[in-house]
């Protein structure tokens, strides 16, 4: 009898368990979501239906499925179009037309506020400190192997504030500008070895993977003074991570997807852990060097200071970052900071080939403004219209496609109410293409534009924001500019080029916005 009750208690206690997780996913799953969902069309905004659990993934699929097909009439790879919105984001360019610029779509169970109205996106950033601003939690698993837990690009809150004062500093102009001499280094070991491959009868190259490796040398050297062998196999392994993740559909959003391709998760998490073990050891020895005094004392490249040391100037201070925190930062530094730089000057070079106009006019500059001296900081800023190109490429090819946030409280906007928890997705390259903005000459490559406004007459400020907007705006840009001008005064020195005839154009996001066939340039030497 008693056995009895003991077993019937137990089957009770275990069935109350059960009924409480299954009401909890329930409720975080599909009831917070709708509530939010709710609130957001409460306020006039519509959006494609979703149907549980994808969502909206399903027409998303079909879309990118539908553009990729090589005979749809979508887009030609042959015809070297910048008209790209309907290309990269079919989805959204489709759903556009029928629900404006400012929407609702779902990605899986979480509902997403869609942005491309620059006026909308002024209102809202003017309501919200960076501080008080989120990062979507859907994509924190996802991200996680790439950029940790504690990167400033998914950290909020006091401590965002904590991490981005700590590592204001380090990018300081003065602290850049000491990073030019292993810049200079790297490139011309690049710029040599093509010359060789040049004179072996090769004038082909994927200049795509060309500068990204040299970028992600030089991010390896400069921010942590990693030795060329660590820096290479970092640059492996990561770009294993990024085909492991963001060449297949990962459903995020959708009740447990990591289940559904645990497989691939696994993979991406061992990578991860691989990475940040090389960065535990590398910042261990550097906090040794640090303490021994030795560090910046020599000429010895290995001592001199690199963005690694910058982060850990604060480390005996109460803000100072913990070794987890600096694993991760050094992480999102590897990946943001080599990536999208590499792919900015990937489709400049991509559009300078096609516009040789410019490279000639970019020539005269460099010789007018550098001349034969060593190619000096200060001198840089004199290059006028290579600034124009810089912005006019990431206008047309915004290497990182879009900016992400999460309402942590309700923010408004005019008669709009955006609920807590709400995400949002701002769409880059809609507004860079918009011809409402732009004018008719929206998809063409005219550096000119940028002549007298640095916001090349984007009819809106806010429509013109490939480094992001706000308190969270990219803390990279000044060393991403330096190290553009740098490398496309030394590339432009000794070499002209041309497309292949087998270039193929086309541009994708894959996390970042790539020419997803490679980038193949005929070189020759000037
Ligand atoms: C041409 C090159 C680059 C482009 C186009 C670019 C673009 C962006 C964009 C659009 C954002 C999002 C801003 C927002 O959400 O409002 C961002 C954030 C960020 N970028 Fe860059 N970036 C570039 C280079 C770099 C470099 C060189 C580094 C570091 C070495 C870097 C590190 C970061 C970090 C850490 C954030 C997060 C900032 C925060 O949330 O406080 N980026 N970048």
């Amino acid at each position: 009898m008693g056995v009895h009750w003991v077993f019937s208690d137990i089957r009770l206690a275990l069935a109350m368990l059960l009924l409480s997780v299954v009401l909890k996913i329930v409720y975080s799953m599909w009831i917070l979501p709708n509530i939010t969902y709710l609130k957001i069309k409460r306020n006039g905004l519509s959006g494609p239906s979703p149907r549980f659990p994808l969502g909206n993934i399903t027409d998303m699929v079909a879309h990118s499925n539908k553009t990729d097909d090589p005979s749809s009439s979508s887009f030609d790879n042959n015809i070297m179009s910048h008209h790209i919105h309907s290309k990269v984001f079919p989805y959204f360019a489709q759903w556009q037309q029928s629900h404006g610029k400012v929407f609702v779509y779902w990605l899986g169970t979480e509902p997403f506020l869609y942005i491309a109205d620059p006026e909308f996106l002024k209102q809202m950033s003017s309501a919200i400190k960076g501080k008080s601003w989120g990062k979507p939690s859907v994509f924190r698993n996802d991200r996680k192997p790439m950029f940790g837990t504690y990167g400033l690009t998914m950290v909020e809150g006091d401590d965002w504030v904590r991490h981005r004062s700590v590592l204001t500093p380090a990018f300081s102009l003065p602290n850049i500008k000491t990073l030019r001499n292993l810049m200079v280094t790297v490139t011309n070991e690049m710029l040599d070895r093509w010359t060789s491959i040049i004179k072996s009868g090769q004038q082909e190259l994927d200049i795509e993977s060309e500068i990204s490796s040299t970028m992600g040398m030089i991010v390896a050297k400069t921010t942590f003074g990693m030795k060329y062998q660590n820096g290479k196999e970092v640059l492996q392994k990561l770009r294993e991570m990024h085909q492991v993740l963001y060449t297949s559909n990962r459903y995020v959003g959708v009740p447990f997807s990591q289940f559904l391709s645990r497989r691939m998760y696994l993979k991406a998490k061992s990578l991860g852990d691989e990475i940040d073990a090389h960065f535990v050891t590398i910042i261990n020895d550097r906090i040794k060097l640090k303490q021994s005094g030795r560090l910046g004392s020599t000429a010895d490249d290995d001592l001199e200071k690199n963005l690694l040391d910058l982060m850990l100037a604060g480390h005996d201070n109460t803000k100072a970052l913990t070794t987890k925190e600096l694993v991760d930062e050094c992480k999102t530094f590897f990946v943001g900071g080599h990536e999208t730089s590499a792919l900015a000057l990937t489709w400049t070079l991509f559009l300078l080939a096609m516009h040789p106009e410019w490279q000639n006019q970019l020539r005269e500059e460099i010789r007018e403004v550098v001349g034969d001296e060593q190619v000096d900081v200060a001198m840089l800023g004199g290059l006028k219209k290579m600034n124009w190109v810089m912005s006019e490429a990431l206008r047309l090819y915004p290497s990182a496609p879009n900016a992400q946030r999460q309402a942590k409280s309700d923010i408004h906007v005019g008669e709009v109410v955006i609920a807590k928890g709400t995400n949002i997705w701002i769409d880059l390259v809609a507004m860079h293409h918009d011809s409402s903005l732009w004018g008719d000459t929206a998809n063409e490559f005219r550096p000119e534009r940028f002549e007298t406004d640095l916001y090349g007459g984007c009819k809106h400020k806010m429509g013109y924001a490939p480094f992001g907007f706000g308190g969270r705006m990219c803390i990279g840009r000044n060393l991403a500019v330096m190290e553009y001008r740098i490398l496309l005064c030394l590339i432009l020195t000794r070499f002209s080029f041309s497309l292949s005839p087998c270039y193929s154009h086309s541009p994708a996001i894959m996390f970042s916005l790539r020419p997803s066939k490679g980038m193949l340039l005929m070189l020759q030497p000037v």
